[in-house]
């Protein structure tokens, strides 16, 4: 952790590095012990990406208020005084002591900052586009997922070859960063069917349920149990096409902090995707990975052979429960082998 001369951290970082803890359980520890300058960097860019999460999911502001606020989110970092205090969001500490994440966010060198602002810029906008209105064909899925989670890749590997501790290729290659953040959202989207639902947002594309049922929160029925299951399986093999990038991406990788910060997550998606394949439990509560079983494996991702061993294990678990009634089945023992010749 960096100090200035009296050994100290900054009131204003150390208050951050608190929003960071707060807001980010288990990840927190991870981002912490990144290396040199990319620690403050991505912990502001984090806070940073919360608050304007939180601006986006928060369904009591109006459209009017919310739609200027996500476009113009970008300029709050040049403004030291703005605020949000109307948010009910349980993360809203973020919009309401924005000033302090804003000062550090204006102590990071000029190069982090440019990262920082563009990305929020992109998704801030990009946001706008899906407001109240749900996901349609798989191309809309994947636009989606770029705003919220392929930018969040391209900003991070543009950070990290800044830092000189990734080269200037992971900084460049933006499919692989994008697919990156892809696959974590896919997920995410996947397993949180049955919160999403209840809290009225559709972020399943309808390209795909459509095919299933009449209307998205349908899936949830006991009688349509069978085309629910289907439909789930159908968007896991979607998501696991991305896994020979996702893979790619991280073999590229040679600082250990860095490589530990984009493992870890990717391990706990896959596992969570090998929970929920043809798993009821999707569409009726939450599939979560116990917190155990978290710790095991982030703790044993020091290096991509170890990576390649989880997914190879998961993907093959998956691979090896296939219902033979199930219309994909093709196409997910397909996506399956593919994605296991690269493990
Ligand atoms: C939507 C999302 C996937 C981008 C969120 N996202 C992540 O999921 C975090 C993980 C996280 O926050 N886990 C939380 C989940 C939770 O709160 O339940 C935890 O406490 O375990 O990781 C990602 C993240 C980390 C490393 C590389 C990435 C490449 C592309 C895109 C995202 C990448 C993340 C990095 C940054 Cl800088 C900002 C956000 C994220």
């Amino acid at each position: 952790m960096p100090r200035n001369n009296q050994g100290e951290l900054s009131p204003t970082l150390k208050q951050c590095y608190k929003y960071l803890k707060l807001t980010s359980r288990s990840f927190a520890a991870v981002i912490q012990a990144l290396d040199g300058e990319l620690r403050n960097a991505i912990c502001i860019f984090y806070l940073v990406l919360r608050a304007l999460d939180t601006v986006e999911d928060d369904m009591t502001i109006p459209n009017d208020v919310k739609i200027p606020m996500l476009r113009h989110f970008h300029l709050n970092l040049q403004d030291t005084h703005w605020s949000f205090h109307d948010s009910k969001e349980k993360d809203k500490i973020v919009l309401e002591d924005f000033p302090t994440i804003t000062a550090e966010f204006q102590a990071l060198a000029p190069v982090y900052q440019e990262v920082i602002s563009d990305i929020c810029c992109k998704m801030g906008n990009g946001m706008t586009v899906f407001l109240d209105r749900g996901v349609g064909s798989l191309h809309e899925w994947n636009e989606y997922c770029h705003y919220v989670a392929g930018l969040v890749g391209i900003g991070l590997s543009r950070l990290f070859s800044a830092s000189k501790l990734e080269s200037p290729e992971v900084g460049r290659d933006e499919r692989l960063a994008n697919n990156m953040g892809l696959f974590l959202q896919k997920t995410n989207i996947i397993r949180d069917y049955l919160e999403d639902v209840l809290q009225g947002r559709e972020f399943w594309p309808k390209e795909v349920w459509g095919k299933y049922g009449r209307k998205l929160g349908d899936l949830a029925e006991p009688d349509n149990r069978q085309q629910a299951l289907h439909c789930l399986n159908e968007l896991i093999t979607n998501a696991l096409e991305l896994v020979p990038d996702c893979i790619a991406y991280m073999t590229r990788l040679h600082n250990q902090s860095v490589f530990n910060f984009c493992a870890i997550p990717q391990v706990m998606a896959i596992a969570t995707l090998e929970r929920c394949y043809n798993n009821p439990a999707v569409l009726t509560g939450v599939v979560k990975i116990r917190k155990g079983e978290a710790v095991k494996m982030m703790m044993g991702v020091s290096n991509v052979e170890k990576v390649k061993a989880i997914m190879h294990y998961f993907t093959s678990q998956i691979e090896s429960r296939i219902p033979k009634d199930d219309p994909n089945a093709e196409r997910t023992r397909e996506v399956c082998s593919k994605a296991l010749a690269c493990t």
